[in-house]
């Protein structure tokens, strides 16, 4: 069992060396999923280093996600995620508001998911981001490369979940099954510098936290992102070079029974220059129910959240953050 504490306050977000998680010594996982834990039942956040991901494949879909978003406005809007099914393709400008009650964010995004089947029956019975990637015609290479930098990043966030199931002193394939048919979702997103003409409260992404279990994100050098410690202060996280920025989502929160962290964070481009990001969010499968951990309850602290299924807490979460605005 795991007794409950009260989150501290992070001033900054630490830096996991995360090599001992291809360790073949379990001591060596154990001792890295530690580390794991204390920041997660503080913070929630933390950069990644040594993940194993090529830093030339991270630069290549950076360089990408440059020549999607100087597409023809025409282009991208032929794949707008209102034609996709299941929601992937283009985000437009102002789709989004990830603040509810915010004005909408100043971002444009593309977003795909795991390739699966168009038999299979998720993808038959309609459910949110299963299949109906779209992709642009205009642009030829950019499907394999996305694809080759999603199995890398996805590959890691199996490794990951590996490593946060011990820190919860659970099995260290605990997640595995709800990662073979995931909602797994890669962004890349487009923020151009703050404009003078913003509304009040109108930034890159409003204060929101992620909804899955873990996002793993690529920022490049422009900065911009801000993360809500538990005091309630906004601490920056500035890039750094070579590393992911990974956080605890609401699921795992839910799923750890409020031991961890899903932290709110937002971003606000202050600078002259647009500023791309890449997240990737790994939230599990639909049909999985997330049901508090034996490790983290007992007769003093009771689970604080009915079980509920993957699939329903996120599209919950889809139509309060994409339903408003369109309404709009
Ligand atoms: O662009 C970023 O740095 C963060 C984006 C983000 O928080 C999100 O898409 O959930
Ligand atoms: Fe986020």
């Amino acid at each position: 069992m795991i007794p409950y504490t009260p989150p501290m306050t992070a001033r900054r977000i630490p830096v996991i060396d995360f090599a001992d998680a291809f360790s073949p010594e379990l001591a060596r996982r154990e001792a890295l999923a530690w580390e794991i834990h204390k920041i997660s039942r503080d913070v929630g956040f933390f950069y990644l280093v040594n993940h194993g991901v090529p830093q030339a494949l991270i630069d290549g879909q950076f360089d990408w996600a440059r020549r999607f978003f100087a597409l023809p406005q025409a282009s991208k809007s032929a794949i707008d995620m209102r034609h996709s099914a299941s929601g992937y393709g283009y985000e437009r400008m102002g789709a989004q508001a990830l603040d509810e009650g915010s004005p909408a964010d100043l971002k444009e995004g593309f977003q795909f998911g795991f390739d699966i089947a168009p038999d299979h029956p998720y993808v038959l019975r309609g459910l949110l981001r299963y299949g109906h990637n779209l992709w642009p015609q205009d642009l030829p290479g950019f499907e394999t490369h996305s694809r080759q930098y999603y199995e890398a990043v996805r590959a890691l966030s199996h490794r990951l979940l590996g490593v946060i199931a011990l820190s919860l002193e659970m099995p260290e394939d605990f997640f595995t099954p709800v990662l073979h048919t995931p909602i797994a979702t890669q962004r890349m997103l487009h923020y151009p510098p703050q404009p003078a003409s913003a509304q009040h409260n109108q930034i890159g992404a409003g204060a929101h936290t992620d909804w899955g279990l873990v996002t793993i994100l690529a920022q490049d050098a422009i900065g911009g992102l801000e993360i809500c410690n538990a005091e309630g202060d906004w601490v920056s996280a500035p890039p750094i070079a070579g590393s992911f920025v990974v956080n605890i989502g609401d699921l795992l929160q839910r799923w750890s029974n409020d031991l961890y962290h899903s932290n709110a964070h937002r971003v606000c481009n202050v600078g002259n220059a647009p500023r791309y990001s890449l997240p990737f969010f790994q939230d599990g499968d639909q049909a999985a129910v997330v049901a508090c951990l034996p490790t983290c309850c007992s007769a003093e602290r009771p689970a604080r959240y009915a079980p509920c299924t993957i699939g329903d807490y996120l599209e919950m979460k889809v139509k309060q953050t994409f339903g408003a605005v369109a309404a709009a």
